[in-house]
């Protein structure tokens, strides 16, 4: 059960915890609701671990004192008649920590079986709202744009592609806009733009992978950030029921945290979408 591959092959790494054990008072009896016994928790947390090992810091990962202390609290509070409960809760927990998924084992080695037995354990995997395919189809919107190698062909091919991912989608006029560079660098090409509006089952990973390959088919080598490109493909807003996915994650950062000061971006998003929101403000 322990190893997840994200969208586009990439194992996930992995924070794991295991043997944490406290009294609790669960289960369906009433000796177990008045006596309480141990219960042990193994997490799996399923992260990417890559920035914090390049940074050395600890605020780029998931503090796995913090992840204990939410376990424990939780073992040690409200009781409830089920593992399985338990083990729910967990998850729901870890969750929130910021992993992408995890997997979580809760051991009740002194569960009232009438038989010599060693262990009764239950384990579930639960995916974070990145993986989770949306229910119903997401609303997205993605922010096309290049300025290699014959532009206006780059947009048209990279957008026929990203119309056989979505449905019902939608693609605002291209323009022509003056590179925003970052400061301090060269100036650049001007830059061909649109934006496609649509509707996915994917989940928010499973979209991006499938962004990033339309990109790499189209030669985009990444290497400088805010570099020249053949093709960049930016998920700018993902909504399920109309309500936006929100996530601070490097990886898939949501909404994209530099659309809203693009005009590049939001001047054709409201050309084909003029009720759009932006966390929670209308766009025009
Ligand atoms: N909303 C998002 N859409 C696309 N990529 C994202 C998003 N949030 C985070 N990323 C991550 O950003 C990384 C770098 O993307 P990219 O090279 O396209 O950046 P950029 O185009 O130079 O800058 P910008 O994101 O400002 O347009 C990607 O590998 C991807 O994992
Ligand atoms: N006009 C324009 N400028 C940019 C663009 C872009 O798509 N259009 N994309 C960038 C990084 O993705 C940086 N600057």
């Amino acid at each position: 059960m322990a190893d997840l591959y994200l969208p586009g092959g990439r194992l996930a790494d992995r924070i794991e915890l295991t043997g944490l054990t406290a009294t609790g008072y669960h289960g369906v009896f009433d000796e177990e609701r008045r006596d309480g016994q141990e219960f042990t928790v193994d997490v799996i947390l399923h992260t990417s671990t890559s920035r914090a090992g390049a940074s050395d810091e600890l605020a780029q990962t998931i503090n796995y004192a913090d992840a204990a202390d939410h376990v424990i609290e939780i073992v040690t509070g409200e009781p409830v008649d089920l593992i399985e409960t338990l083990a729910e809760r967990i998850a729901d927990r870890m969750l929130g920590t910021g992993a992408l998924a995890v997997d979580v084992t809760v051991h009740k080695p002194s569960a009232p079986i009438p038989h010599a037995f060693t262990d009764v354990t239950v384990t579930i995997r639960r995916l974070g709202e990145l993986l989770r395919p949306p229910k119903p189809a997401a609303d997205v919107v993605v922010g096309i744009g290049s300025n290699l190698d014959d532009p206006v062909t780059q947009v048209e091919v990279g957008a026929g592609k990203l119309a056989r991912v979505l449905e019902y989608e939608q693609m605002s006029r291209t323009r022509v806009t003056a590179a925003e560079v970052a400061p301090g660098m060269p100036s650049q090409p001007n830059y061909v733009n649109a934006v496609m509006v649509g509707k996915t089952t994917l989940s928010p990973l499973a979209l991006l992978a499938e962004l990033q390959r339309i990109e790499d088919e189209q030669g985009r080598i990444r290497e400088e950030v805010w570099g020249p490109r053949t093709l960049d493909l930016d998920l700018i807003s993902y909504k399920v029921a109309d309500r936006e996915v929100l996530s601070d994650n490097p990886d898939l950062t949501l909404p994209h945290p530099r659309a809203h000061m693009r005009s590049f971006v939001m001047e054709p998003w409201a050309e084909v979408d003029p009720w759009g929101k932006l966390r929670g403000k209308r766009i025009r």
